[in-house]
């Protein structure tokens, strides 16, 4: 049986293979199944079937990746429209809203794939799930200033369900949650978790409340944005389109 590595190449080759062409302007994704997306774009360009494709990364972990495979790199101030951005998600819900940011690099995410023709999701099956919330915490991107009162206005959204906020601690290498410092996105910000103990009702009136909150950058619910979401598990390959 494959390893959940090797779905994780399976849907990010798939997903170059299939939607990145030559003098594409590419949007690439941050985590561990984006990985191997910059991974395929990277190899493609070396092997000469991919030419002229620039890329804009969304977090500085996969600009370095991109930069090591020698991609050339450029920014939203330059190119403000994407063809296509590939990225992993850590949840999908049936109408493929997301919830991102496990990685902490929702902001950039979002505002490059807001900006791509096609937004292409890609997961192993373990990310499916019927609602979004309890299957994951949805992240918040937050000013440091006062965040522990930007907490508690998040936890007393009508649409955050009584979902409990707690703050993502980390490190300053890795703002996954796995240390005792106060987690660090690259923006210079803190992230929140939203633990929800019920599927969200209606991500999108809880995304449109969670915006109007002073001290938020960004949150992880990625509503009404996905072109098509490729899912690899036991049974092969499969891909659902919006
Ligand atoms: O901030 C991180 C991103 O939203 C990732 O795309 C998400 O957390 C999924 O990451 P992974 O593919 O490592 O599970």
């Amino acid at each position: 049986m494959a390893s959940q590595d090797e779905l994780k190449k399976q849907v990010g080759y798939k997903a170059v293979d299939d939607y990145v062409k030559s003098g594409m302007v590419v949007g690439l994704g941050t985590g561990s199944t984006a990985y191997f997306a910059v991974e395929r774009v990277g190899q493609k360009l070396k092997s000469g079937e991919l030419k002229d494709i620039i890329a804009i990364p969304t977090s500085i972990r996969t600009k370095e990746q991109a930069a090591s495979l020698g991609i050339p790199l450029t920014t939203l101030d330059t190119h403000s429209k994407l063809d296509v951005a590939i990225d992993g998600a850590d949840s999908v819900d049936p109408a493929l809203n997301l919830v991102k940011g496990g990685g902490g690099a929702l902001f950039r995410e979002k505002i490059v794939e807001m900006a791509a023709e096609k937004f292409i999701v890609i997961v192993d099956e373990s990310k499916l799930c019927s609602g979004l919330g309890p299957h994951f915490p949805l992240p918040i991107e937050v000013l440091p200033f006062c965040v522990q009162h930007t907490m508690r206005c998040l936890e007393a959204l009508p649409a955050m369900q009584g979902a409990k906020a707690v703050l993502r601690m980390g490190s300053s290498e890795n703002n996954k949650s796995d240390g005792d410092e106060i987690a660090i996105s690259d923006n210079g910000c803190y992230l929140v978790d939203m633990h929800f103990t019920s599927d969200i009702q209606d991500p999108v009136a809880l995304a449109e409340q969670i915006v109007k909150t002073v001290g938020v950058v960004e949150h992880g619910l990625f509503t009404e944005m996905t072109t098509a979401v490729i899912i690899a598990g036991k049974e092969g390959i499969s891909e659902k389109l919006a």
